[in-house]
């Protein structure tokens, strides 16, 4: 990025849980400056504060206290180079798809648009490659784009499993199966989510959707990107080294920071031991990190020693919530390791991961600053 050159950005969903979360980040940003906001017909018109209910610990940023909130038409946003949108999934499609129409670059956290296969689903400090596929996005939308396109980030619980899960297969080559068990925070679930009674005293051993999102996603994720012979890209999903993933997914009474107990058998015999998992997990490093993009974690893993850590109220602010925090790494009886991993949901599960996905697209091109 040239020194001292902002570049405008919109943010849709603004005044919901993962949108309040992209205008805290946004507003200390040092390439990105809002711009514009955007939510439903019932805010907009209003100035920021009076049509958000804010529920971040620090203060709505001064950036935004003045902003009216529009409606989500591209109309309103054709001066951003970049959107980012924490919209509702029931209204994310249509609105994103007309974005893109518009000709403008869109990093979604909805899940609209993960499966098809032309928008690649980035999870920042895994997949940076799979940006490689927006040419071809570009090229088969009706008609042609120069400047949009759709890049998604992955489901809050996958994106915390499959950081750790590429560590270990840079290090040690594919894995075969994964076994994994969530712990889901009530913010997941949105504003204002999961109602006290139901949630307090309690844990609820199913969330709509998101035992299928993992073991879908996780393929998609760490699968490469491969070219036919008439050159069309496509996302081979881990195809030639068959991964098989099970997940159970619960809501437990914690208000941010998905945790998993996770176990993996590997391709490789005899598999790695816990200490050389260990040492892989905590030198692992991201193109991300390397390319300079500034939201990016400074060390990935944290790797715990203590028996019993990661917890979400000790370490969900691990490097500001954009790293994750690994312990109890051991043998398992029936796969070869197995191990916690703590993510901050909100965080690298949500909008940070959209920021850093901006970031490597302009550090790699694909957004014109
Ligand atoms: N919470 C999390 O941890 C994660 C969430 N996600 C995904 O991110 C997205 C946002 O989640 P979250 O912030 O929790 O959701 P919220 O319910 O808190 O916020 C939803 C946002 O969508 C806006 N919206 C609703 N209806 C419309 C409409 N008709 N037109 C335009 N805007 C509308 C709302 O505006 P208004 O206030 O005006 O109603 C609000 O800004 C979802 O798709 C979710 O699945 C992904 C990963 C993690
Ligand atoms: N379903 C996740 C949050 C979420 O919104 O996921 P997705 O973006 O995959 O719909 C949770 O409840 O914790």
């Amino acid at each position: 990025m040239e020194e001292g050159r902002r570049i405008n950005i919109g943010i849709l969903g603004a005044t919901g849980t993962v949108g309040q979360r992209f205008i805290t980040l946004l507003s200390k940003h040092p390439w990105f400056i809002i711009h514009k906001l955007g939510a439903s017909p019932r805010s907009a018109g209003k100035i920021y504060p009076k049509a958000a209910n804010w529920k971040q610990a620090t203060p709505i940023p001064s950036a935004v206290r003045q902003m009216v909130v529009h409606e989500c038409k591209p109309d309103n946003f054709t001066d951003c180079a970049i959107v980012f949108s924490g919209l509702d999934a029931d209204v994310a499609g249509d609105i994103e798809a007309a974005f893109r129409a518009a000709d403008i670059a869109l990093f979604s956290n909805a899940k609209n648009y993960r499966r098809d296969p032309h928008v690649p689903l980035i999870v920042p400090l895994v997949n940076p490659s799979h940006l490689s596929i927006i040419a071809q996005q570009r090229a088969l939308h009706s008609p042609p784009l120069s400047k949009g396109f759709i890049v998604t980030n992955a489901n809050c619980s996958t994106t915390g499993i499959v950081i750790p899960l590429a560590a270990l297969e840079k290090a040690f080559g594919p894995l075969e199966q994964l076994l994994v068990t969530t712990m889901q925070a009530i913010s997941g679930a949105g504003y204002p989510g999961v109602s006290s009674l139901d949630i307090l005293d309690n844990i609820v051993p199913f969330i709509s959707g998101e035992e299928e999102k993992i073991e879908w996603e996780t393929l998609k994720i760490l699968g490469g990107v491969v070219d036919d012979d008439r050159g069309l890209k496509s996302f081979d999903m881990h195809a030639r080294h068959p991964l098989r993933v099970s997940a159970a997914c619960n809501r437990v009474p914690v208000i941010d920071g998905h945790t998993a107990t996770v176990s993996v058998r590997f391709a490789q015999r005899p598999p790695p031991s816990p200490q050389q998992v260990r040492e892989a997990l905590a030198a692992f490093t991201t193109d991300a990190q390397s390319l300079g993009c500034p939201s990016a974690p400074v060390h990935t893993i944290s790797v715990h020693e203590e028996p019993d850590r990661p917890q979400p109220r000790l370490d969900r602010y691990y490097q500001e919530g954009a790293g994750v925090s690994v312990g109890r790494v051991r043998q398992c009886p029936v796969l070869d390791i197995k191990f916690v991993v703590l993510a901050n949901n909100v965080s690298i599960g949500a909008a940070t991961s959209s920021i850093i996905n901006a970031e490597l697209a302009v550090v790699k091109g694909v957004v014109q600053a």
